[in-house]
């Protein structure tokens, strides 16, 4: 993105990094995110027009704590520390950290507003701000100066002598800070004079500046599954690239009911030739007896990657793999060393990946957020009817079969989730429903029908509301069509005697059940 001023977010753990890139592109500004130890590596490739450092679980002055590399101070780019980040910089230029006697998580208020602030600048004495540490500062580096404190915390925000650099120890980017979004366009704008000129529109246009630029004249096979992200990423490409993008299909044996036609017919109407590839036999033999989720992850990782490899053979020069990656798929996969976010589980288009590839990878939407995509997606005129299909883990059943997959157990699950799905639309609430499916357990249970003793598998229904994915509750299906969608499954689908409702949020579960 070399022609987009940008801010560099770099990463100490928190579990709200992504929404401070978020807050940043709300605002009008480009932004992506670096691991903590890798921002002077960001710098000298691209120089950011501003700096956040981000906040996290680990406490500064401990021992192997993520530390901020001391060259970022001074490289003459402002910076905004958060809470950890604030805390870094304290404890690089000479200030002091220490742990808290009381220590502060949720509301409080500024109760004191420096009125030189830049950073706080048309905020009010009495506003409301996010706490979340353990930690504090007792003691400011030589020359800054306190802006802000709460009741319980002297040095709640600071600023240095020139107000390019500064802290706080609340959380901006979070909505229970209603100020958030001025103090983060107060750093933005009035301290980093950056302008709100970034947009789909432009995201649009550096994308496919940048694509074409690292691709040349050779070819592109991308990771096709006629989800949201990955479509959106085709019609991105193909725009970019045109004729040299490839777009493969591939069918592992654990897809819905009817999907691979409906993905065909739904791009041939489009006008976009797909390369389709029947590997079920190929993926269901691979996870035979497999029932460790990890595992089962792993494997289908490498066995996409094995056939895009396999099929790219057919094409002239290729030399890419595009893949329709979102930041929540990296996150959630991927812990750096010495570092704090831990891995949730293995997304197999980020952790399940071999580790030898001969394809490059080319991934344009991996620092966005699905809404994000979507939004995307109508800039460049996809229809609705693809756009608002609930996400569908590339995995596929394999993660909603607990234990061992085999073919009937598929054509089983397939057959469930259609109910649920069909019931659902009827009843008019897919589009409010972030992803609902049908989960099938390795667990019988006894039950009468047609005065017939059954011993069958029990199926567990998921319903769940999110923005982002990153975290979901469940959503509450009105009782009758729970009703209707239990009596389907059980009384149409041979061999589901039982049907139960997850009521679940995430965390501390996650959406999908492996
Ligand atoms: N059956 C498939 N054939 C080819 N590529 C696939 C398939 N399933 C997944 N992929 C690749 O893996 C990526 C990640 O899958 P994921 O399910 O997160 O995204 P998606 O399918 O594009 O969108 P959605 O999240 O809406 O389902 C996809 O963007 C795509 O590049
Ligand atoms: O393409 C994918 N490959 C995967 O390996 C994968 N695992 C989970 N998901 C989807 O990610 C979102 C969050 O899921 P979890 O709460 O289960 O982690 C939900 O939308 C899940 O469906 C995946 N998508
Ligand atoms: N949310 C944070 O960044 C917390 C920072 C540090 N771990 C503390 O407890 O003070
Ligand atoms: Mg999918």
């Amino acid at each position: 993105m070399s022609a987009t001023a940008y801010v560099l977010i770099l990463d100490f753990g928190s579990q709200y990094t992504q929404l401070i890139a978020r807050r940043v592109r709300e605002a009008g500004v480009y932004s992506e995110i670096h691991p903590y130890n890798k921002g002077m590596e960001a710098i000298s490739r691209n120089a950011p027009a501003a700096i956040v450092l981000s906040g996290g679980p680990a406490s500064i002055y401990g021992q192997a704590s993520p530390q901020l590399e001391k060259e970022i101070l001074s490289a003459g780019v402002p910076i905004l520390g958060i809470c950890y980040g604030l805390q870094a910089i304290a404890h690089t230029l000479g200030g002091r950290v220490e742990p808290a006697d009381d220590r502060e998580y949720g509301r409080a208020n500024l109760s004191y507003i420096n009125p030189n602030s830049w950073l706080l600048e048309g905020i009010r004495p009495g506003a409301q701000v996010w706490m979340s540490h353990g930690d504090k500062v007792m003691m400011l580096p030589e020359g800054f100066e306190v802006t802000s404190s709460t009741e319980d915390t002297a040095f709640a925000s600071f600023e240095s002598p020139d107000h390019r650099i500064c802290g706080v120890q609340f959380h901006p980017e979070v909505v229970h800070t209603p100020d958030g979004a001025t103090i983060l366009q107060n750093f933005l704008r009035k301290i980093a004079g950056l302008k709100p000129d970034w947009s789909m529109a432009s995201f649009i246009e550096t994308t496919c500046e940048h694509i074409r630029d690292r691709v040349g004249d050779a070819h592109v096979v991308a990771a096709l599954s006629g989800g949201v992200d990955s479509s959106v990423m085709v019609v991105l490409l193909h725009k970019a690239i045109g004729d040299k993008l490839h777009p493969i299909f591939v069918n592992n044996g654990l897809l819905r009911k009817n999907e691979a036609q409906e993905v065909l017919s739904t791009f041939e109407d489009l006008g976009v030739q797909l390369d389709y590839v029947d590997a079920a036999d190929r993926f269901l033999g691979q996870l035979r007896g497999v029932i460790d989720p990890e595992k089962k992850r792993k494997i289908i990782g490498q066995e996409f990657i094995r056939i895009f490899e396999e099929e790219s053979a057919r094409f002239p020069d290729v030399k890419f793999l595009a893949q329709g990656t979102l930041y929540p798929d990296v996150i959630e996969s991927v812990s750096f060393k010495g570092g704090p976010s831990a891995t949730i589980k293995t997304h197999h288009n980020v952790g399940g990946l071999p580790e030898r590839m001969n394809l490059e990878l080319i991934e344009p939407l991996r620092e966005l957020f699905k809404d994000e995509v979507r939004s995307l997606g109508a800039e460049l005129g996809i229809p609705d009817s693809i756009l608002w299909r609930h996400p569908f883990p590339g995995p596929g059943l394999a993660v909603r079969i607990l234990g061992e997959i085999t073919p009937e157990r598929v054509a089983v699950l397939q057959e469930a989730d259609a109910i649920a799905i069909e019931e659902i639309r009827k009843a008019g609430l897919y589009r409010n429903i972030w992803q609902a499916f049908v989960v099938l357990l390795p667990v019988r249970s006894v039950g009468v029908m047609g005065d017939e003793r059954t011993y069958e598998h029990v199926a567990a229904l998921r319903a769940v509301e999110a923005t982002d994915g990153m975290t979901a509750d469940w959503y509450p299906i009105p009782h009758e069509t729970l009703g209707v969608i239990s009596n389907r499954i059980i009384n149409e689908v041979r061999g589901i005697n039982r049907v139960v409702y997850d009521i679940s949020s995430k965390p501390p579960s996650t959406i999908e059940w492996e």
